[in-house]
């Protein structure tokens, strides 16, 4: 039977990767599966993993309709037997009831990925419907650590290496960049409540709290 599964976890952890071996695998055995992605940091219409495989992918706009583009290729002869689904938290709510109709009605496979929440922990509207709908949810087994060597739960977003809670929720970008540059650190929870990355744990061991004692 179909499925419609949502492989979840921080940035970095490894989803894009999952996704073109994914479809690497299936592919090597005669499917014939389309990928689609969304504000991909390589560009538009691309899907890139930071272990420096990337592949060509359909991008998903705003209002782009998943049934209507799966029944137009399957009239026209075309074969789909999975869709590999990227950054599926910038998906709206409404492209991922698509993405199950996909699955009941058409017996298409769909695998999604993404992160669950957002710099300031709230779920993205994509990954909250996923979470709803999806009939598996498999939290990837590679761990991205917190700079504290913890297991990381959670995306920071960075400007100059201190964490910011105000801003729009999306905002593209990578966990490695510039010190002037908006970036993103994942944390585990407790550094995430105390807004502490590793820029900002850095210099706390650097300015002690205390005044050095002055010998008379
Ligand atoms: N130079 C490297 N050598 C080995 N693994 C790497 C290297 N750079 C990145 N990775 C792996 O790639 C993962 C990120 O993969 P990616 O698919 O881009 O993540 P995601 O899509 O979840 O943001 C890292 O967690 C790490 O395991
Ligand atoms: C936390 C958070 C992330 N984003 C953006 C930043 C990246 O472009 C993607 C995540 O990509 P990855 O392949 O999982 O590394 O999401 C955002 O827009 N808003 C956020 O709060």
């Amino acid at each position: 039977m179909a499925e419609l599964v949502f492989f979840s976890g921080t940035m970095d952890c490894g989803k894009s990767t999952l996704a073109l071996q994914m479809d690497h695998n299936h592919a090597a055995r005669g499917r014939k599966g389309i990928i689609f992605t969304r504000h991909d940091r390589a560009g538009a219409a691309t899907i890139s993993s930071r272990l420096g495989l990337r592949a060509d992918a359909v991008e998903v706009t705003e209002d782009f309709e998943f049934q209507a583009h799966v029944v137009h290729l399957l009239s026209a002869g075309g074969k789909v037997d999975y869709l590999i689904c990227d950054e599926a938290q910038f998906f709206s709510a409404d492209q991922i009831d698509q993405l199950a109709r996909v699955v009941d009605e058409l017996g298409i496979d769909v695998y999604t990925f993404g992160i669950t929440t957002d710099f300031r922990t709230k779920l993205f509207p994509g990954s909250q419907r996923l979470i709803e709908l999806a009939d598996r949810v498999e939290v990837l087994q590679v761990e991205a650590l917190c700079w504290c060597g913890a297991r990381a739960t959670h995306n920071a977003r960075t400007v100059g290496g201190v964490m910011v809670v105000e801003g729009a929720q999306v905002v593209i970008g990578d966990v490695a960049v510039n010190e002037d540059e908006i970036g993103y650190e994942v944390l585990c929870r407790r550094h995430h409540r105390r807004r502490l990355t590793a820029a900002t744990s850095r210099a706390a061991v650097l300015s002690p709290d205390v005044l050095p004692f002055e010998a008379r």
